[in-house]
């Protein structure tokens, strides 16, 4: 419909009105009108407009947490076909075999269809937070950056079918597929972009219990306090605990600590997380990384000792200073750096995570501190409640080494077992320089071609059988004879009186 040239003249004249008025008004009013024309205009835009997104941010509003309907999304975009996008990325993961995982790279798009709904995806890079206004923070490096995120967008009658169907299918979907592809991981952490991340790799520890030599009676009461806590939900909830257990693996180095681990996170079908608290700045990216962890899961940080003799020595001063009251939130640990005061993780954040507050968040977790020397450790660590098991990794002992020499050997007698057992009594030798003794060495080309002619002969089966019988019995005796000579002479070392 046209207007006619009176009605311009006059829509003419009420804006020169309006222009009028809006000179004559004071300045911090045009600052307010502007703010509220930016605010009406997209959602005049938005009224109009038929469609509708969903934002799949990469992390929660806290930055702590991981937004699992993100990794939903990008397990998801690697099953749908992927026609509309012109690039994409392909990774050779360790758990995929030969086949590359294609998945949408940043800035592309793609359609799927759900019940007849028509949606798109779209991932989008990091953006900055900051569009012209500044933004004062006290944690300023996360917050002036948006995360990666997943765009959804639909026609606005969809909403409901997307909001309770497609996207609940698409986390159902991803949770089968986890439980399908489940594979143990080892998590490792580091700093990428200044922020603290988890990396991964599966992880199959080739020692389980069975092969880790031990008293049999101390291993039995470990696996007995593993079930209990495995199958401990109920009573956990019913005496008002968080579900976790600390135990702190104490003993000298290659007595099994690390083996251990491995045996626990086999036992229990559970991921390990390897905390290295070098690589960490502060509480802040402890309990960041700690939110990170999932369920079912052994937190480990090994060699404890390393970070508590600056522990122990900073809480004796403050006690010192203190006039003898010690006092745990202020106790820095100082982690391997030389520069005083750079590593900002302490005694009161760690304990925090164990059993404060954080705690509570996320269960089914097992803490793991390693140490060579428990007698250095502050007790404030230890405590009962917070280290629910004190458990001793010690030197190789007669049982202990019959173990090593069925696992391999695969002998469970000779000869030599009662004097190497007397050594192994009056010497401190770890289970690994015994298992290190025992390890089959390869037989020369002039020694099996002794043998072969010696079994000439005889049908094929029976000579592999005699030549694999030769081959143990070699290996024990030659073994066993140089675990005797090295075992005298650590007992004569021992016994020599220093010069
Ligand atoms: N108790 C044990 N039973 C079986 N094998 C063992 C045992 N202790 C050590 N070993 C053997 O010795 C190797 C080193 O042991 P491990 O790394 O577990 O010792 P550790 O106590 O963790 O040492 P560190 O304190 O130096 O980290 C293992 O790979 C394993 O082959």
């Amino acid at each position: 419909m046209a207007l006619s040239v009176e009605k311009w003249v006059g829509f003419g004249s009420a804006m020169a009105g309006v222009g009028l008025l809006w000179s004559r008004m004071p300045e911090h009013f045009h600052e307010e009108a502007r703010y509220i024309i930016s605010s009406l205009v997209p959602m005049a835009m938005s009224y109009f407009n038929p469609y509708e997104q969903v934002i799949v941010p990469e992390y929660g509003d806290e930055r702590f947490r991981r937004n699992k309907l993100f990794d939903a999304v990008s397990t998801y975009m690697s099953s749908v076909r992927l026609e509309g996008a012109s690039r994409l990325k392909a990774e050779l993961s360790y758990s995929s075999k030969d086949d590359p995982v294609i998945s949408l790279d940043e800035n592309q798009e793609v359609a799927d269809s759900f019940d007849g709904a028509r949606v798109w995806w779209r991932l989008c890079p990091k953006a900055s937070k900051n569009r012209g206004s500044t933004i004062i923070t006290l944690h300023g490096r996360d917050a002036d950056e948006e995360p990666r995120c997943y765009r959804l967008v639909f026609h606005k009658r969809h909403r409901q079918l997307v909001l309770s169907k497609y996207l609940p299918s698409i986390i159902q979907q991803w949770r089968v597929l986890i439980a399908e592809n489940k594979k143990r991981q080892l998590f490792t952490n580091h700093i990428v972009n200044g922020r603290p991340t988890w990396s991964n790799v599966p992880y199959n520890p080739s020692a389980t219990f069975d092969h880790l030599a031990m008293d049999h009676a101390k291993k039995v009461e470990i696996i007995n306090d593993l079930t209990a806590f495995k199958m401990g939900q109920d009573y956990y909830s019913k005496v008002g605990k968080a579900w976790k257990r600390g135990y702190l693996l104490y003993g000298p180095p290659g007595t099994g600590k690390s083996t251990m681990i491995g045996a626990m996170a086999d036992f229990l079908d559970y991921d390990v997380y390897d905390l290295d608290l070098t690589s960490i700045n502060g509480n802040a990216d402890l309990r960041k990384l700690f939110l990170e962890t999932t369920d079912k899961s052994i937190i480990v940080i090994e060699d404890i000792d390393a970070i508590d003799v600056e522990l122990s020595t900073k809480r004796k001063e403050g006690k010192a200073a203190n006039g003898g009251e010690g006092n745990d939130n202020h106790v820095l640990i100082k982690v391997c750096d030389k520069e005083i005061g750079k590593s900002k993780v302490t005694l009161s954040g760690l304990l925090n995570i164990m059993d404060g507050l954080w705690s509570a968040c996320g269960s089914e977790r097992i803490f793991v501190f390693t140490t060579n020397h428990v007698d250095q450790l502050d007790p404030a660590l230890i405590r009962s409640g917070r280290m629910d098991k004190l458990i001793e990794l010690s030197y190789c002992r007669s049982e202990a080494f019959k173990m090593l020499a069925k696992t391999y050997l695969e002998i469970d007698d000779h000869s030599l077992f009662g004097e190497i057992g007397r050594l192994l009594d009056e010497t401190n030798t770890t289970p690994a320089e015994v298992a290190d003794s025992l390890m089959l060495r390869r037989e020369s080309n002039d020694e099996i071609g002794r043998v072969l002619d010696e079994i000439g002969g005889a049908p094929a089966d029976v000579a592999d059988n005699l030549m694999l019988r030769w081959k143990r019995k070699r290996a024990a005796d030659e073994c066993l004879e140089s675990l005797r000579e090295t075992l005298k002479k650590a007992k004569m070392e021992s016994a020599t009186p220093p010069i």
